[in-house]
């Protein structure tokens, strides 16, 4: 089965759709005030409802307000929720939405067992950990940390790029890739050739 691809950290119409269009399983938008990626809930709603059919919009979050978390998901059945913080099992459960659950991967790390933390999320991305930066890092981590017999499906994420993507699905086959800054032009804004040869290196690789 082909490797399934989500771009993350769209802010307009016009990259989601030329997304979409490049093959896009799965759209990213930022709810961290902090990141340049940050989007509105209105907008993000607003985007969101001209979503072509088959195409899951993630909705993530840095251990936030639920009140945040509901503001954006209760537009739309459509969400799922990509919770990149610290959040424990039964915060992240009682949404009661499909949800991704960030691991940010260092050496040393017990990858098995902190998933086994989670039984309830749809799968768990792994990203690369870096001190003081939640996420958007650029950074690529060790894959041979990962272990083959995880339980969870593995949305792989962490400084892929069209150059990487190909050889990162071939070692670390994972259900899906992630991917933020190495499809961009700018911090918020894609690169629409970028999105089109990430999405052909993940279904090669
Ligand atoms: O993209 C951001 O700005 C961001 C901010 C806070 C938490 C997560 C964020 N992005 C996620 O980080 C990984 C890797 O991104 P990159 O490809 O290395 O730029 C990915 O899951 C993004 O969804």
């Amino acid at each position: 089965m082909s490797c399934r691809v989500k771009i993350c950290g769209i802010t307009n119409l016009a990259d989601a759709l030329a997304a979409c269009e490049a093959g896009a399983d799965a759209l990213g938008f930022v709810f961290y005030e902090k990141s340049p990626r940050y989007v509105s809930p209105n907008v993000a709603n607003d985007i969101v409802a001209q979503l072509p059919p088959f195409v899951v919009p993630v909705a993530l979050f840095v251990d936030a307000e639920k009140s945040l978390i509901e503001s954006v998901i209760g537009p739309s059945d459509r969400w799922m929720i990509q919770f990149h913080g610290d959040e424990s099992e039964a915060e992240c459960r009682s949404y009661q939405r499909q949800y991704l659950k960030v691991l940010r991967v260092k050496e040393g790390d017990d990858i098995a067992n902190s998933v086994s933390q989670y039984p309830s999320a749809s799968a768990i991305l792994l990203d690369a950990y870096k001190k003081g930066v939640p996420g958007g890092t650029g950074e690529t981590f060790n894959w041979s940390l990962i272990p083959t017999n995880l339980p969870k499906p593995i949305v792989l994420a962490g400084g892929l790029t069209p150059d990487n993507v190909a050889q990162a699905v071939a070692q670390v086959a994972p259900y899906a890739v992630d991917v933020s800054g190495g499809v961009e032009q700018s911090k918020g804004l894609k690169n629409n050739s970028k999105v089109t040869e990430f999405i052909a290196g993940a279904k090669r690789g």
